[in-house]
């Protein structure tokens, strides 16, 4: 297998989007054995000694008692904090009340911070930090999403999924011992978040080409180079080689590094991740289970991906200047209120801005050949893994939402109304403008 680059310190890289990008992750370590490196390298990143350790029950078996002890060993004070899972929910969630728990680990006045977990004990332990000015580090216990190293932190608001801003760890440290244990499952939901990739870059690209949105052709470059090795590695995911098990590591640190690098999760999250979060809000809502994020994201993607290559089909046929122009709206507030149920007040901001304000376009459309030149920079993103049912079931990955245990009227109303969960103008909001989407969600769910 190829060797994968990744940002393993930190970096300045002046860039041809006209921007100067900053890692500012100093240490990022994909190995086996890391634990015991810990100190060594916490030691050369002196960001003192007195630590807050957060885990839960599962990844204080993981790897967190592990690291609390050889912590003591090498003169740390590692101060544990065990994080209870008290909502009704599956899973340990981003909410107010973890938010809390970790809050309350400050009185002890560390010095840092070690997140010792995935997605969501990552995403706490960042926001947290962030908030109080204090650095982190984080070890990751599964190969589960892409967000070590991102910019962003999903925290749940009064049950809604906001992005916040904060700032990235100071180290990442991936042991492969660790990550070839995690449960299955989680493997397989890092692998389908990846293949989330490639329909996120063709939203942005959509739009970049429509709308003129920025848009940063180097961070694509290092999530290519990385779907490439993982579509080759597939079928390896369900044994847990670790081959393939460090092939995931590294492409879902280049996908958050990608987040990193752009200051945004545009380069990681379009249509798929609208209709991930929209089915998780409304299930957490509703009491119902939610499935993991990347499992979500897998099947969403598989809709997206069908959604797209029919689209580039029909492009030669498609009436932009229609679709530029102002036209009656489409969907009203009270439908919204009906499917977004005890939600709406949260949304209601984001979803009036996209009921009200028609979309800009530039006149790139009316360029000889914008059809084809649009249907050449897609397929390059859409195909960089080239069947995603395929990818999905080498790597026995769930590929329909009822797997996931989600009602085909929910998986519905994710597909035409999870749009007006954030601002971001993907797929969704052009095939909605065309007046097609309806007619794309009945021929392919
Ligand atoms: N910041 C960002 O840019 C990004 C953030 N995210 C966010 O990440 C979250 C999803 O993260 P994800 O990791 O999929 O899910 P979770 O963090 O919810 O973890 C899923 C489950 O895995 C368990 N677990 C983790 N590691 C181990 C292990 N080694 N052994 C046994 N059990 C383990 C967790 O245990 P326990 O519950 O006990 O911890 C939990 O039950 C979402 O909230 C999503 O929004 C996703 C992508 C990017
Ligand atoms: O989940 C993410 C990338 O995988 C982060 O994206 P969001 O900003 O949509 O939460």
């Amino acid at each position: 297998m190829d060797e994968l680059f990744y940002f393993q310190k930190a970096a300045e890289i002046p860039c041809s989007c006209g921007k100067t990008h900053h890692i500012l992750t100093q240490k990022t370590i994909v190995d086996h054995s890391l634990l015991e490196q810990i100190p060594l390298v916490l030691n050369q990143l002196h960001l003192g000694k007195k630590c807050l350790i957060v885990f839960d029950e599962n990844t204080y078996q993981a790897a967190g008692q592990k690291v609390e002890t050889i912590l003591n060993q090498e003169k740390y004070k590692a101060i544990p904090l065990l994080l209870s899972h008290n909502s009704s929910s599956q899973y340990l969630e981003p909410d107010e009340d973890t938010r809390h728990q970790v809050g309350t680990g400050l009185k002890y006045q560390p010095d840092f911070m070690i997140a010792v977990g995935s997605g969501v004990i990552n995403d706490l332990v960042k926001f947290v930090a962030h908030r109080s000015h204090i650095p982190y580090v984080v070890v990751g216990t599964a190969a589960s999403m892409d967000g070590y190293p991102s910019l962003g932190a999903p925290m749940l608001v009064n049950g809604y999924k906001i992005t916040f801003e904060a700032t990235p760890p100071k180290a990442i440290f991936m042991d492969l011992d660790v990550l070839v244990k995690a449960p299955l499952e989680l493997l397989q939901s890092g692998f389908s978040d990846l293949i989330g990739k490639t329909t996120a870059n063709s939203d942005w690209v959509l739009r970049n080409q429509l709308q003129d949105e920025y848009i940063c052709h180097y961070s694509w470059d290092l999530v290519k180079e990385a779907l490439h090795i993982l579509w080759e590695s597939a079928d390896q995911i369900p044994q847990r080689k670790p081959e393939a098990v460090r092939a995931l590591s590294i492409a879902l640190l280049n996908s958050g590094f990608s987040m990193a690098l752009v200051g945004d999760s545009r380069p990681a999250s379009g249509a798929e991740h609208l209709i991930a979060h929209y089915l998780e809000m409304v299930s957490l809502s509703r009491g119902e289970n939610t499935s993991l994020h990347g499992l979500r994201v897998g099947v969403a993607t598989f809709y997206i991906h069908k959604m797209y290559q029919r689209f580039l089909k029909e492009i030669d046929t498609v009436d932009w200047e229609k679709i530029a122009s102002p036209h009656p709206l489409r969907v009203n507030k009270k439908i919204l209120q009906e499917k977004f149920g005890s939600l709406y007040p949260l949304v209601e901001k984001e979803a009036t801005q996209k009921m009200t304000s028609p979309m800009v376009f530039t006149d790139s459309y009316k360029k000889p050949g914008f059809s084809n030149q649009l249907r050449q920079m897609i397929s390059e993103k859409l195909f960089a893994i080239p069947d995603i049912e395929q990818a999905l079931n080498r790597s026995k990955t769930p590929s329909t939402f009822e797997e996931l245990g989600f009602s085909r009227s929910l998986v519905k109303d994710s597909f035409l109304f999870s749009r007006f969960v954030r601002s971001r103008i993907t797929i969704l909001d052009i095939l909605d403008e065309a007046g097609l989407l309806e007619e794309y969600v009945e021929d392919f769910l």
